[in-house]
């Protein structure tokens, strides 16, 4: 029964290109970058075993996602990065800088969040920041692959998003409720991405994939593969951005009901 409900699940996106075989990177029609083995096994393990040794204080199994950042501390409730607060980050991490796809220095991350999901967590769908951090954003996947959602942002789906009550750069005004058209009056095109992330692959998010699209992973138990249901695994990222210098704070991307 099970199997007839469920399908093979063909990718909901245009196929990406091949750009280099070694290692295997796919670039997508929305700026996405894909490389697969950016990370050796050994490394993966250590960073696995660097997680768990620095959040051993933490009370209790994990169940929710947990974090760990590097570098200056990035608050999400005012989305303002702090002046004070930074931690340097181990060497563990700053040796991949230099196998970073970096085009100029605007891409060379200063910023490092390490997250653990255990099965059954995952992340809300969100844009990161566009103000406060520069465009390249990078997430390396570890321990486990997962799937990882993409919508390209309407104006319809932008206002279930948390944004920051101010824009810091030269966004577009929110017109006051009255003016506003009701969410479901509005009428628009979206497009939804489920991507999969393998263990050890890296993710660069560039263009509209960083602008345009929200990101976001279900948090489940359970992955459709074909008609069999897989268990997820305890996966772990590593996000890596570039805080903008104070003389560059802003934005002026064309996806102002996103920009924040
Ligand atoms: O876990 C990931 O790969 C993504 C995390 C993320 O989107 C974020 O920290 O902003
Ligand atoms: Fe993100």
């Amino acid at each position: 029964m099970v199997e007839r409900i469920l399908f093979n699940i063909q990718p909901n996106y245009p196929p990406p290109t091949l750009i280099s075989n070694n290692p295997p990177t796919y670039e997508f029609t929305n700026g996405l970058i894909l490389i697969h083995d950016f990370i050796s096994k050994e490394e993966e393990e250590e960073m696995i075993r660097e997680y768990h040794v620095v959040t051993s204080s933490r009370e209790g199994r994990a169940l929710k996602r947990g974090a760990v950042h590097y570098g200056p501390h990035f608050d999400y409730t005012t989305f303002a990065v702090s002046k004070s607060a930074s931690t340097p980050p181990p060497e563990y991490l700053t040796r991949l800088l230099d196998r970073l796809p970096a085009r100029d220095d605007r891409d060379i991350p200063d910023q490092y969040t390490l997250q653990h999901y255990p099965p059954g967590t995952g992340i809300p769908p969100h844009v990161d920041t566009h103000s406060a951090f520069e465009e390249t954003i990078y997430s390396l996947s570890f321990g486990a692959s997962t799937r990882m959602d993409f919508k390209l942002c309407g104006e319809k789906e932008s206002r279930r998003l948390r944004l920051p009550k101010r824009s810091l750069g030269g966004g577009v005004e929110t017109p006051p409720p009255e003016l506003a058209p009701s969410v479901d009056s509005v009428e628009e095109k979206t497009e939804e991405w489920e991507l999969e992330l393998p263990a050890r692959s890296l993710l660069v998010m560039r263009g509209p994939s960083r602008y345009g699209y929200t990101h976001g992973i279900k948090g489940r138990k359970h992955d459709q593969d074909g008609a069999r249901l897989v268990a997820r695994q305890d996966r772990y990222s590593l996000t890596m951005r570039r805080i903008k210098p104070a003389e560059r704070i802003g934005c002026d991307c064309e996806y102002s009901h996103v920009c924040s």
